[in-house]
């Protein structure tokens, strides 16, 4: 098993814990600083991982990277989002308890670039269940689709998330025994109890907070949500004929900028409200319902 640090992940330190003047700000960000100018985007506080945007696709979440990081303890090698992602799993499976990632940050920070990436090393790695193996594909899958009714262009993020997210995957268990045997002889006890698949069988997304009031009121060089640019550009002909609608943007006031007391119609409002209370549907066929959920607190993203 690889888990040499390589040269290039000594840069500053990896855990700020380890930093000689750990109370100064200055030193603190320096340290992101170096790491950042290398492209080591990862830096960890303890079991808090703090990560850095990088804005450019980096090589570090490949399907090679995912191995190396895989039963790896998280101290033997650089800090990555996939060591918290793995490392949360085998909590889970060992102390058969819920866990939670937490993830925060200001807008643009990250967040819904890290839980993809999460959700992606749990699709690739987890062991799967024949029916159910594509279920962290369904869960990647749907967030086209929650983006499209939910995220937005601003200022500080051309894909901003305009609502809260709650997301868990639900991992199947199978209680099994072990007995021991001394000299030959059955022991009464231990028994354990094994937590033996750890396939991802199910999962929920809650949404909440969404900012609907982005529907009728954009600042200045922001956008509506991006379903309404993503209807107008790509719905077939009979659909937009149906809802009487024409292709160009502009046409809408809610679309451009907005000005309630003008004459232009407001049709995609309705279109939104409408599509929304049919989200919920949409969503139950493509993530089916399971038992477990998370609860636990293990780390800090962003
Ligand atoms: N690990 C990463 N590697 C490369 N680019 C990234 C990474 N994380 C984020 N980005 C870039 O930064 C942009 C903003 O990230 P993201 O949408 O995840 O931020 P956010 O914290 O969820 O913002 P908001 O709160 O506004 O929704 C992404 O569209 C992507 O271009």
């Amino acid at each position: 098993m690889e888990s040499a640090l390589t040269a290039r992940d000594r840069v500053g330190v990896q855990d700020f814990v380890l930093l000689e003047n750990y109370n100064s700000e200055a030193a603190f960000i320096e340290n992101l600083r170096r790491r950042f100018r290398e492209n080591l985007i990862y830096t960890y506080i303890g079991s808090v991982l703090v990560s850095m945007n990088p804005y450019k696709e980096l090589e570090i979440y490949s399907e090679q990277q995912m191995e190396r990081y895989r039963g790896v303890s998280f101290y033997e090698i650089s800090p990555h989002i996939y060591a918290l992602s793995d490392n949360t799993y085998r909590a889970m499976r060992t102390e058969r308890k819920d866990q939670c990632i937490l993830i925060s940050g200001e807008s643009g920070a990250g967040k819904t670039e890290a839980s993809k990436k999460i959700l992606l090393y749990y699709a690739v790695t987890c062991p799967a269940k024949d029916q159910m193996d594509t279920l962290g594909n369904k869960l990647l899958q749907s967030n086209p689709v929650l983006e499209a009714f939910g995220n937005a262009k601003t200022l500080r993020n051309d894909n901003s998330s305009r609502f809260g997210k709650y997301m868990d995957v639900q991992f199947d268990f199978k209680v099994g025994f072990i007995t021991f045997y001394r000299n030959e002889k059955k022991s009464n006890k231990p028994l354990y109890f094994l937590l033996k698949q750890g396939a991802p069988v199910g999962g929920h997304i809650l949404n909440y907070l969404l900012e609907k009031s982005r529907v009728v009121h954009q600042n200045h060089g922001e956008r509506n949500f991006h379903i309404f640019y993503q209807l107008l550009e790509g719905g077939e002909d009979e659909l937009m004929k149906r809802l009487n609608l024409d292709r160009n943007p502009q046409s809408y006031n809610y679309l451009v900028k907005v000005s309630l007391s003008s004459g232009k119609h407001s049709k995609c409002c309705l279109i939104y409200l409408i599509i929304l209370s049919d989200l919920s549907y949409l969503f139950r066929a493509i993530v089916p319902e399971s038992a477990l959920s998370v609860t636990r607190t293990t780390g800090r993203l962003s």
